[in-house]
Formats: structure tokens, sequence, C-alpha cells
């Protein structure tokens, strides 16, 4: 008996019926609390009073006729505690032989699993998701002959590291050709990250692009903190709205791709980086360089390969089929059946889209969510394209930097003439413009006052 508990991997205790330890192991004898020489001979009862714990289901084995088994904390482990019943094969009774498994370790690593499972799910799902959302970013649809040529062009500069500059309105599409510039590229496997230069507060560039040491200023992290550019280390940084960059931090850029080194806000140490950099602007930079905006030298180290994206109203070709691509990728996501009636795709071809691309994608959209039908018509697209579908496509514009009071006030001039010039009637401009009918009476009459020159007001729509 003795050597059958020691052979067991478990801790084993054998109690025979008068209920006296007859053979206990190592094991088990540990997680009694005593040495196993002095439990053997010792009854349960007498044990009960001298050990650390005794397994209770070997005294409720030793009464009934079942095995028993309970799981209980010993000293912080976790053990399963089985007592099984032993007899003869004439059914004498000889006793119990118990059975303890220390299952904290499994216990444990079950645990691990289940949150490595749980993770895993949740890494597909978001993988899944940026799978998606990769695949509804990176397709570039270019058919005109003007984007073939830029395809053409990005395809050749991919290969090199030369930094280029992408310049188009607003919408165009230069955030869609930097990432397929770095897709391209031998730095593909690393990252891709945008700046968007427009939208972070001049303030908080500095240390956003360049990273911050420890204590740099009130409020740094001890750690002090990476910025973007050592983000894109290995990779591709896009300096989206280059033209934005203040003065100051356009020499330090500069520095960046001269050396390839800089250094945080509050250091000393030169970081070192390897980054591939893009720019992208709607601005005339060399304008700005003429009137002291923008760095000479920086503007010539980033104009080494500069690649023009058109406007989209110069591209019309391009237009029906990114109406078709986005009005698949919107029907998919929204999970509903939409065609275009082909008078909106030629009020399409008609329409200026002064917010390019994006204007293309961000009214597809709506219509696919909007419309009430499978067709979408005309009369579900918004009065500036129904004036399109006539055949006269009014553009509104500012030329150059103003003041905004001054463009403003010119922007609205230009809508109020343009929309009555198209519409005829004060009631469609009111529409147009989504303001009252007599709202738009009142700004047109004071721009004919101001001898603005919009069209007289019809006679018989005039009203307070
Ligand atoms: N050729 C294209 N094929 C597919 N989608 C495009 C294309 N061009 C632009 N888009 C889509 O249009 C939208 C605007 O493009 P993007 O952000 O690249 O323009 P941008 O010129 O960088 O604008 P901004 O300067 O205002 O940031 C994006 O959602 C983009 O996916």
């Amino acid at each position: 008996m003795k050597a059958l508990v020691e052979a067991l991997p478990d801790g084993a205790i054998v109690v025979d019926p008068g209920g006296r330890v007859v053979a206990v192991n190592e094991q088990a004898a540990a997680l009694c609390g005593l040495p196993a020489a002095a439990m053997e001979g010792r009854g349960l009862g007498e044990l009960a009073g001298l050990a650390r714990w005794m397994p209770p289901s070997l005294g409720l084995a030793l009464e009934g006729e079942e095995r028993r088994s309970f799981i209980q904390e010993v000293e912080g482990r976790r053990v399963v505690a089985s007592a099984i019943p032993l007899r003869a094969p004439d059914g004498r009774r000889l006793g119990v032989l118990g059975l303890l498994r220390d299952i904290t370790e499994l216990d444990r690593l079950q645990r691990t699993v289940e949150r490595l499972q749980h993770t895993q799910e949740r890494y597909k799902d978001e993988l899944q998701g940026l799978r998606h959302s990769w695949a509804e970013r990176d397709e570039v649809v270019a058919v005109s002959a003007p984007m073939r040529r830029v395809l053409d062009l990005v395809e050749r500069v991919a290969r090199v590291d030369s930094t280029v500059l992408l310049l188009g309105e607003s919408g165009s599409g230069k955030g869609v050709i930097a990432r397929l510039l770095h897709r391209l590229s031998p730095r593909a496997q690393g990252p891709f990250v945008k700046v968007d230069c427009a939208s972070i507060p001049e303030s908080l560039m500095e240390s956003e692009l360049f990273g911050y040491e420890s204590g740099a200023f009130t409020g740094a992290r001890r750690a002090g903190k990476e910025g973007l550019i050592e983000q894109a280390q290995g990779g591709t940084l896009f300096l989206d709205e280059i033209g934005e960059l203040p003065p100051g931090l356009q020499a330090k850029l500069l520095q960046v791709i001269q050396e390839r080194r800089f250094t945080r806000v509050g250091g000393v140490r030169p970081v070192e980086v390897d980054v591939r950099i893009l720019a992208g602007t709607h601005r005339d930079l060399q304008e700005m360089v003429r009137q002291g905006q923008f760095r000479p030298d920086l503007y010539y180290r980033l104009h080494v390969v500069p690649v023009t994206i058109p406007p989209l109203r110069d591209r019309p070709e391009d237009i029906p089929v990114l109406a078709r691509h986005f009005l698949d990728r919107f029907r998919v996501r929204y999970g509903v059946e939409r065609h275009l009636h082909p008078e909106v795709v030629e009020a399409f071809l008609r329409y200026s889209w002064p917010g390019n691309v994006r204007e293309l994608e961000n009214m597809i959209e709506r219509l696919v969510v909007t419309a009430e039908g499978p067709v979408i018509r005309l009369s579900d697209l918004p009065p500036a394209l129904w004036g399109g579908a006539r055949g006269a496509v009014p553009r509104v514009e500012v030329h150059g930097i103003m003041p905004l009071k001054e463009a403003l006030e010119e922007v609205e001039r230009q809508l109020l003439t343009q929309a009555l010039r198209l519409y005829g009637s004060t009631t469609r401009v009111g529409e147009a413009l989504g303001i009252h009918q007599s709202t738009a009476v009142r700004k047109l009459q004071k721009l004919r006052l101001r001898g603005a020159g919009p069209p007289a007001v019809p006679a018989q729509e005039r009203s307070g």
C-alpha cells in the first residue's frame, strides 16, 4: 500500500474502515501540514486536531458508498480532494483512497487561456474591421487620362526615397495617393503616419511632431513622449497641409529632411530617424514663399518631386466610376439596394464638385441613406445639383487670402446672385440656400443698393 501511494503523482491517503490512516505520500502530507510518519497509524478524528487541514471527503466517503469530491483552498492553493470508497470483491469495506490534486497552476493556466482566447477573438474582430476599412480606403479609382498619369508617376517615385509634394485642392485625393505611395514603396511594411498640420493647435504642434523629454514643460509626462515623426520610424510620414506649419517648425522639419535627425522638445540628445517624407497642400506654396510665409529652403527640399492631383471637375471621366465605387461601398455598409438613375449621373457630370472626391463620396453616402426607393433620382439630389442638370454650373470662390468678413460677404454675394440667376425665383433661392424666402429677398435688395449687381428681384416676389 505504501509503495502504491508513493508511486502516484498526486497526493494520496489510504484510510482503513475504522478511519485510521494506513499510508500517505509526501504530497498529501505536505498539504495536511504534518510529516507522513506522524499521520500514519492515527485516526481521522485525532488528525483533525493535529493537521493544518484534512480532506473532508475522506470521512464522508468512509460513511457512504459514493465517491466524493470537493474543491478547496488550502494555504492559497486550489486542491481537488476526492475520496473513493474501496471494497473487496466479496463486498467487504476496505477503507477509502483519498486523492489530492493541486490544480492551482492548471486553474491559472485555464484562466490565462480563456483570457487569451477572449483577446484573440477581439483582435480577430479588430483585424477584420481594419482589413475592411483598409480595403475601403485603399482602392484608388482612376480612369481619366490625367489621373492615370498621376498613377504612373506615383509608381515610379514610390520605389525611391525622394520627398514628394502632393498638390491639389481639398478632397481631391492627396491622402489616398500618399497612402498608395507608401504601399508601393519598399517601406510598405513600416508604419504610415499622417499628420494634418491644419488640425493641430500651433501651441501643441512641436511636441506632437517632435515629442518631448521628461519634464520639458508643465503637464509633460514623466517619461517623455515620442512624437509623430518618431512613430513613422522605418516608414512614411505624410505631412498634410504643410502650408500651415509655423515658421519655427519649418526650420526644424528642414533639419529632419536634410540630416534625418532632430531633438525632442526640452532635449539635447539628437534623435536619428529613418522616415520618408511626403507633404501635401492645397495652397500655392510658391506664392507663400514670395510673401515670406514659407521658408524657401524648405520649399525646394519638399518640391523635389511635385505630384499634382487635378480637381474632380477637370477629370469628369472619373465621376461615374467613383460614384459607382462609393455606391457599392455604402450599399454594402448600410445593407440596402440602390442604383443611380442615368439623369443623376448626368447631373453629377455637370456639377463643379468644389469639395472634389470627398464631396462626391459624402453625397453618395447621403443619397444611399436618404433615398426613398432603390433608384436614386434627380429629385433626391440637393438643389445645388438640380441647377447642374439644367446646364449652368455655378462656382463660388474667393481669390487668395483676405479678411474672413470680406470673404464671407463675397461668398454670400456670389451665392445669392448665382442662385437667383439659376432659379429665377426667390422661393427657390431660399430653398437652395436654406434660408427663408423673405431673407433671400432682403439680402438681394441690400446687394442691389450696394451696387453689387444681382439681377433685379422679380416684382411680384418682393416682400418685406
Ligand atoms: N481616386 C480615388 N479613389 C477612391 N477614393 C478616393 C479617391 N480620391 C479621393 N478619394 C476619397 O475621397 C476622400 C478625400 O480624399 P483625401 O482625404 O485623400 O483628400 P485630400 O486631398 O487629402 O483632402 P484634404 O487635403 O482635405 O485632407 C477620402 O475618403 C478618399 O478615400
